[in-house]
């Protein structure tokens, strides 16, 4: 690993770069580089044992230009502040690219959710909301799931921030509970839209999906629906991971098997799963397997300056936020490998909680056809003006999918005047 790995300064990187070819002055991006607001808090919880923990937790908004700032909370032992900020500015220009009215926000609480019981997380998830309040609600900041969290834990912050509005207000999170207003098709969005932008490049090299190998680090929300959808579609996923180490099998993984196994084993990970032909590998060594298709889901900085040599995948989807470091990105160029963007490779989770909060706010509920057909119209254009404008600049998809999302943001700025 990388120790100077700062996500913030990587994000300003890759913003600086694109302000650059755009002929942006350093004045038009000077107030990107700043968060609108961050909040820190702290959560006294009542463990179970019957003592009391102080927790630490974050809620960011980087930018409220383009609309309310959206994006989810996280629930892990390494969030920090410049973590919180990276995820917070990586959101806002996730919905640029896509073009949905936010700007981007993020939060998250230092936790490990492994090793607490659905009381003590119940409680975090509480004491935070309450803490939070003052700057999240429908029309300002709207939290939804992220590394961590799930529906359960919106369903209570929803349920808290209510208590405190003393009335119900759906549209405060997304990614709730389908009996709180939560969409159709939410939980499985982010994978979904993950397998799209793979579909997608995939097309666009003339490389058949059938038989294509795909390795997949992290097997929570995003990456087992990312596995799942992918070998619905044919692709061989030869090898997955979750924290506790990954496992490989040259002619592919029995998917249906893994996540049936995961569904009803969650505490004891992938250890314990078994499968006639599979071998046992490192999380390292997943990410150096020679695969066509190499799809990260889990956090950011996997590929750094200390691994990228090694990297033998044809083609990396971003599934994870921030998951190639910005030095990985010029070796990864250098050694041809193609990288579709987090911003863009996992935007379907936000085009879908965008979904749910416009259902929310009009009071009616969408089936989940046309969630899914609606969240593929916005994708696959998402994805061809990117590979257009990247193709025409001569460039990485990476700085295509910024041109598209500074200019966005640059110029909702100046058409409100936010400078004075
Ligand atoms: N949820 C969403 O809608 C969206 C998520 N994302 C991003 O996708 C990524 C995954 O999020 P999500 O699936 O929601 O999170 P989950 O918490 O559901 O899953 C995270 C996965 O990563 C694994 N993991 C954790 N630490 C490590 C590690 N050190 N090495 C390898 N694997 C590890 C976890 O293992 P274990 O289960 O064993 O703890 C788990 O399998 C994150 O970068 C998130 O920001 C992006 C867009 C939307
Ligand atoms: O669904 C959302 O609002 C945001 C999801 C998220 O946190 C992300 O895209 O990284």
């Amino acid at each position: 690993m990388n120790h100077t790995y700062n996500p913030y300064d990587n994000v300003l990187k890759v913003v600086s770069e694109a302000a650059n070819i755009l002929g942006y002055t350093d004045s038009d991006i000077e107030a990107l580089k700043y968060p609108e607001r961050e909040l820190k808090v702290a959560i006294p919880v009542r463990m179970d044992d019957g003592s009391t923990k102080v927790f630490e937790g974050y809620r960011i908004q980087h930018s409220t230009s383009r609309g309310p700032a959206k994006g989810g909370i996280r629930f892990h032992p390494d969030v920090n502040l410049d973590e919180v900020k990276a995820l917070a500015a990586w959101m806002t220009f996730k919905c640029a690219v896509v073009n949905i009215p936010y700007g981007g926000g993020k939060g998250g609480v230092v936790c490990d959710p492994n090793k607490l019981t659905e009381d003590e997380i119940r409680a975090i998830t509480r004491r935070f909301t309450a803490a939070i309040a003052p700057l999240i609600g429908p029309e300002q900041d709207i939290p939804a799931p992220d590394v961590g969290t799930n529906a359960a834990v919106m369903g209570w912050m929803m349920d808290t921030y209510s208590m405190l509005k003393g009335h119900c207000v759906h549209g405060v999170v997304t990614g709730k509970p389908i009996e709180l207003g939560g969409a159709l098709g939410r939980s499985e969005a982010t994978g979904r839209g993950v397998m799209f932008t793979t579909k997608n490049v995939l097309k666009k090299l003339d490389i058949d999906p059938k038989n294509t190998t795909v390795a997949i680090q992290g097997m929570g929300n995003v990456g087992s629906i990312t596995a799942k959808l992918l070998h619905r579609e044919g692709m061989e996923v030869v090898a997955v991971s979750d924290v506790s180490g990954g496992i490989y099998k040259e002619s592919g993984l029995n998917i249906p098997d893994i996540l049936d196994y995961l569904s009803q084993n969650r505490k004891n990970l992938l250890t314990g799963y078994e499968e006639d032909g599979m071998t046992r590998i490192s999380n390292a060594e997943l990410l150096e397997l020679d695969v066509k298709v190499l799809i990260p889901a889990a956090l950011e900085n996997q590929i750094n300056d200390s691994n990228a040599e090694r990297v033998r995948a044809d083609i990396i989807v971003e599934a994870a936020n921030g998951p190639i470091a910005s030095e990985a990105d010029d070796i990864l160029a250098e050694k041809g490998i193609l990288v579709v963007p987090d911003i863009l490779a996992n935007a379907g989770g936000v085009v879908v909680s965008y979904f749910e909060w416009v259902q929310n706010i009009q009071s009616v509920s969408w089936t989940e056809e046309t969630v899914n057909e609606k969240l593929k119209n916005i994708m696959d254009p998402a994805f061809e003006a990117v590979w257009d404008i990247a193709h025409k600049n001569k460039g990485t998809l990476r700085t295509g999918a910024y041109l598209i999302a500074v200019k966005r943001v640059v110029e909702a700025k100046k058409a409100r005047a936010i400078w004075p």
